[in-house]
């Protein structure tokens, strides 16, 4: 299906819509996605927390536009008032879809009950969606992320946990003492903990096999980093956009006695990554 971005499909012609906050845009979203017809849309209210998928990468993860509303701008609202808006936004709407935890309202006053009663079309409400008997929620990613438990964070996204910075310069000292690595500075996302992790690189749409390292350089001059080696090629000053998507945790961070001890430590880190991508071709 071609990806609609909101910003060239008129309002006029959604007639289903799916509500909530939709930060992961993970599994249990997409399920509701799933429910709307061709001329649907994603109504993302934004609460300000946003970090799994920021505001501008959320449309990327669906084909439907992305419409994004301010929480702080609608919560005050009755019942009434709410599907009132939805119905001036989204003229020709027929049917609204929800999780069957979707509160809205002031107070959060309104179930995704209160909408069968307030809105005159379909509504259509997803039972809990789990995986392995545990609810799928952002809240719970957000929470395996942090604590680098990126394979768990991945089966309830149903992807690879990406995240997107800018390229910018290093120490100097990969090149000349350890490995050479591109550099980044990342806002937004919320990042995994400290350690090295197997990941895969796109440099200019090209996804490449690599090794990244997130946290202080406890070993050189303590500063913070994310630093990326791409195994087995030789890249020249890349400059731009980096995207990484995580796929495991290999170790955590570590303060190592002289930098020969922690060159060896990064050769066992890249031919255990090597290994994961021979058997996981
Ligand atoms: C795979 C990998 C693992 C790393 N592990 C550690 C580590 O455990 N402890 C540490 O202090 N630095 C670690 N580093 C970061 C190095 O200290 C860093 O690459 C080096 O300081 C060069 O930095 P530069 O790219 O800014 O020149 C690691 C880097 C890579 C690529
Ligand atoms: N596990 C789930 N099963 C069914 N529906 C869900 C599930 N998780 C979220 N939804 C629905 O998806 C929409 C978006 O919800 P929301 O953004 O609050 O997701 P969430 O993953 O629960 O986030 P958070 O953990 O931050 O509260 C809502 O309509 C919500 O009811």
């Amino acid at each position: 299906m071609k990806k609609n971005y909101s910003t060239l499909v008129n309002k006029k012609e959604i007639t289903s819509i799916a509500i909530g906050g939709f930060d992961g845009m993970h599994i249990a979203h997409q399920k509701l996605f799933e429910k709307l017809d061709k001329n649907g849309a994603v109504v993302a209210i934004e609460s300000g927390y946003t970090n799994i998928t920021p505001k501008s990468f959320r449309q990327e993860y669906t084909n439907f536009p992305v419409y994004y509303y301010i929480l702080e701008n609608i919560r005050h609202l009755d019942g009434e008032s709410f599907v009132k808006l939805l119905k001036e936004e989204f003229p020709n709407l027929k049917k609204i879809v929800v999780g069957f935890d979707f509160y809205f309202g002031k107070n959060r006053k309104y179930s995704a009950q209160n909408l069968l009663g307030l809105f005159k079309g379909e509504v259509v409400i997803i039972d809990e969606i789990c995986n392995n008997n545990v609810a799928i929620h952002s809240r719970y990613i957000r929470e395996f992320i942090k604590e680098g438990n990126i394979k768990k964070a991945n089966c309830f996204l149903g992807r690879e946990y990406k995240i997107a910075g800018a390229q910018v310069k290093g120490q100097g000292l990969g090149k000349t003492d350890f490995v050479p690595t591109i550099n980044l500075i990342v806002e937004d996302f919320l990042l995994p903990n400290e350690g090295v992790y197997i990941t895969k690189t796109i440099l200019k749409d090209e996804e490449f096999n690599s090794i990244t390292f997130l946290g202080h350089r406890v070993t050189t001059d303590g500063s913070y980093a994310i630093e990326t080696h791409i195994l087995n090629k030789n890249i020249e000053d890349f400059k731009g956009k980096v995207e990484i998507k995580f796929i495991d945790k290999l170790r955590e961070n570590k303060k190592f006695n002289s930098f020969e001890e922690l060159k060896n430590q990064i050769n066992k880190d890249i031919a255990q990554a090597e290994n994961y991508f021979n058997t996981n071709k």
